[in-house]
């Protein structure tokens, strides 16, 4: 059995547009209904049939499901709960895609306290954003982390996993905080990495940007894909996660310090432990199959 009929996806970009296209390749019978603050994002879900409606409100799009998503960037998950809260159905779960888990949590509690939540963040995406960049496939084989509150109902839980698992994704169990911490490592600190590189690279003045563009062709070209994703989502992220993600940073730059030392001192053997320890990092990624670039293209060209 289907772990929901009628599913109601709020936010209709990469990753809304996504979770409606693999309902649709997963669990054609289910209903779909999507809303966009945007009346623009709107208009284009609404021509590229994604969904079976695309409402003007939130109101009206929560008002028959028993499965409403959040796909909103993480500050504005808060509003968009208390604008749905007066026609959200009683016995609707609540669920939500957003990329940090504790503040999201706290803003969804405040606006429904009422409500059946259960968070899950699937670990897929890529650097587009809008309706058209989402694709039915982008959560097969990918993790993703559902984050009960520590009061949930077990069912409820369950039946949020089940809908991962059929949209391709392992799901795995996570508490909120341990959940953000993980990531500030995994996604958050390498997209702010990548926005450092590509911004001080762009901002030397002895390294024209024509050349920057020019030889980019190798490891710089890879940080510029991740630093082409989208502001608005990353300013969020990092705002919300912000104790893990400086956590994170000050053990980074003392690894980073550590390097430095390393190089002015001629220490060839410090710098080499490091690489073969992280090549081997690499390669055990791509035998687990998480993390290939032909797969993601596999996958987008299916
Ligand atoms: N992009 C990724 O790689 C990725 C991966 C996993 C999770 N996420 C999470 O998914 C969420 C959405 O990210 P995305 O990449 O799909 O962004 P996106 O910019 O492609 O789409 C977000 C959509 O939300 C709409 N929106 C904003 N505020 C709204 C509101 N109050 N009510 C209704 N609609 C509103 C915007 O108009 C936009 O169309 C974020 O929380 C992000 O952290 C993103
Ligand atoms: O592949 C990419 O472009 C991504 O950045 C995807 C990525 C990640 O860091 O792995 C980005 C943010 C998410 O919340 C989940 C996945």
């Amino acid at each position: 059995m289907l772990p929901f009929a009628r599913v109601t996806i709020i936010g209709l970009g990469l990753i809304g547009s996504s979770v409606a296209r693999a309902v649709r390749h997963y669990m054609p019978t289910v209903a779909l209904v999507g809303h966009d603050a945007d009346p623009d994002v709107r208009r284009r879900a609404d021509a590229l049939g994604i969904v079976d409606d695309v409402t003007d409100t939130i109101g009206a799009a929560v008002t028959d499901a028993d499965l409403v998503i959040l796909c909103v960037p993480v500050g504005a998950m808060g509003a968009a709960a208390a604008e749905m809260a007066a026609d959200l159905p009683a016995d609707a779960i609540v669920s939500d895609v957003g990329s940090c888990k504790a503040e999201v949590v706290r803003a969804l509690r405040d606006a429904l306290p009422n409500a059946t939540i259960v968070p899950a963040h699937p670990v897929a995406g890529t650097e587009q954003s809008g309706p058209e960049a989402g694709f039915a496939t982008l959560f097969r084989g990918r993790w993703c982390i559902v984050t009960p509150l520590p009061d949930g109902d077990p069912a409820a839980t369950e039946r949020v996993a089940e809908f991962w698992r059929r949209l391709g994704s392992t799901v795995e169990i996570m508490a909120p905080d341990h959940h953000d911490r993980v990531l500030a490592v995994t996604s958050h600190l390498p997209h702010l990495i990548a926005y450092t590189i590509v911004g001080t690279a762009n901002d030397l003045a002895e390294v024209t940007q024509s050349e920057v563009i020019k030889f980019s062709a190798g490891g710089f070209r890879d940080f510029t894909r991740i630093a082409a994703s989208d502001p608005t989502m990353w300013r969020d992220v990092f705002l919300a996660n912000k104790d893990a993600v400086l956590e994170m940073l000050q053990r980074f730059s003392e690894d980073l310090s550590h390097l430095q030392r390393a190089i002015r001192w001629d220490d060839g053997d410090t710098l080499f432990d490091l690489f073969s320890r992280t090549r081997t990092i690499r390669r055990s990624i791509v035998d687990q199959g998480q993390d290939d670039a032909a797969a993601d293209f596999g996958r987008k060209h299916d």
